[in-house]
């Protein structure tokens, strides 16, 4: 069997002058696109499963069922592709996060983080956060490194704080470090708000790695790949680059054929199309083993 995308992502980890880049992902469809592109590595999103799969707002509607499901779809078109998750809150209690936890590690889900925020939790830029206290927040964390332990997985476990916005960088600072004691691989500071906190946030976590979210738009200073590698960031997800780059023409392109009656696109046809979703991989396959459904179809 081919190395699994927690292995993969280990040795990534354990790369040194590496900088691991997860385009974020948000279904099947902006996966395998990301994965033509060359990625090395994806990040599962939270708001975009939110917003793909139920069409709501990223406000912790989407539960383990929704993240679950959309995980196992990513992870399985190409498993040796590590997949970092996004498990918000852990959906609950200890052993609602030790489930989550379980159940992500079996979905082979290479790495998923847990974050401090309150069960109505919502996107970590927008404003009016509410975290819960340490002592909830360790409990989560324990929760997941005990049962991933126990599991003999492979998954890392990223500690996200959210407590930058309404409690303060040292705070947000203390609860990592914390994070840390509870046996954590790496470190999300969410919604960090200037070059100067990145670089301290690096330094003072140094050697446990640090994730960057980028999230366009957002609260954190626009900087590109280079400039987080420089500073020290170990990873750097861009969870809803894809929805950005989506979301404007599929509205126009809506719009033109409501309003106008006309479809345009630049089209790329069906079977280009769905080339980019294993068209000849799939046909190939089902001849290989004696299928007659496809074999003349090419
Ligand atoms: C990382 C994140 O949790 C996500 O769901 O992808 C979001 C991203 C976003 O809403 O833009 C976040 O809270 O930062």
């Amino acid at each position: 069997m081919a190395m699994t995308g927690a292995k993969k992502l280990q040795e990534l980890m354990a790369t040194p002058d590496h900088i691991i880049v997860a385009p974020g992902v948000y279904d099947g469809l902006s996966a395998r696109i990301a994965l033509a592109a060359g990625a090395e590595c994806l990040y599962m999103t939270g708001a975009g499963t939110n917003m793909s799969r139920l069409g709501t707002a990223d406000l912790g509607i989407a539960t383990l069922p929704d993240m679950l499901s959309n995980a196992s779809t990513i992870t399985s078109l190409s498993p040796s592709i590590p997949v970092i998750a996004d498990a918000d809150t852990g959906y609950g209690g200890p052993i609602m996060v030790a489930r989550t936890t379980r159940q992500y590690a079996l979905a082979g889900v290479a790495a998923l983080h847990i974050e401090d925020q309150v069960q109505e939790k919502r996107c970590g830029h927008l404003v009016g956060k509410q975290c819960v206290s340490r002592e909830v927040y360790y409990a989560r964390l324990r929760a997941a490194v005990k049962t991933r332990d126990e599991m003999g997985a492979d998954m890392l476990v990223i500690a996200r704080t959210d407590a930058r916005a309404d409690l303060g960088f040292e705070e947000a600072v203390e609860r990592l470090k914390g994070a840390v004691e509870c046996g954590v691989d790496a470190l999300f500071l969410e919604a960090l708000q200037s070059e100067e906190e990145c670089k301290r946030a690096v330094e003072i976590f140094a050697p446990t790695p640090v994730l960057l979210n980028m999230v366009p738009g957002g609260k954190t200073p626009q900087m590109g790949v280079k400039r987080a590698k420089e500073i020290g960031f170990k990873l750097y997800i861009n969870p809803t680059l894809g929805l950005e780059a989506v979301v404007r023409p599929l509205e126009k392109a809506y719009k033109m054929l409501v309003e106008q009656g006309t479809d345009e696109c630049e089209p790329i046809g069906p079977k280009a199309l769905f080339e980019i979703c294993g068209l000849n991989e799939a046909m190939a396959f089902d001849e290989s083993v004696g299928g007659a459904a496809f074999g003349s179809s090419k």
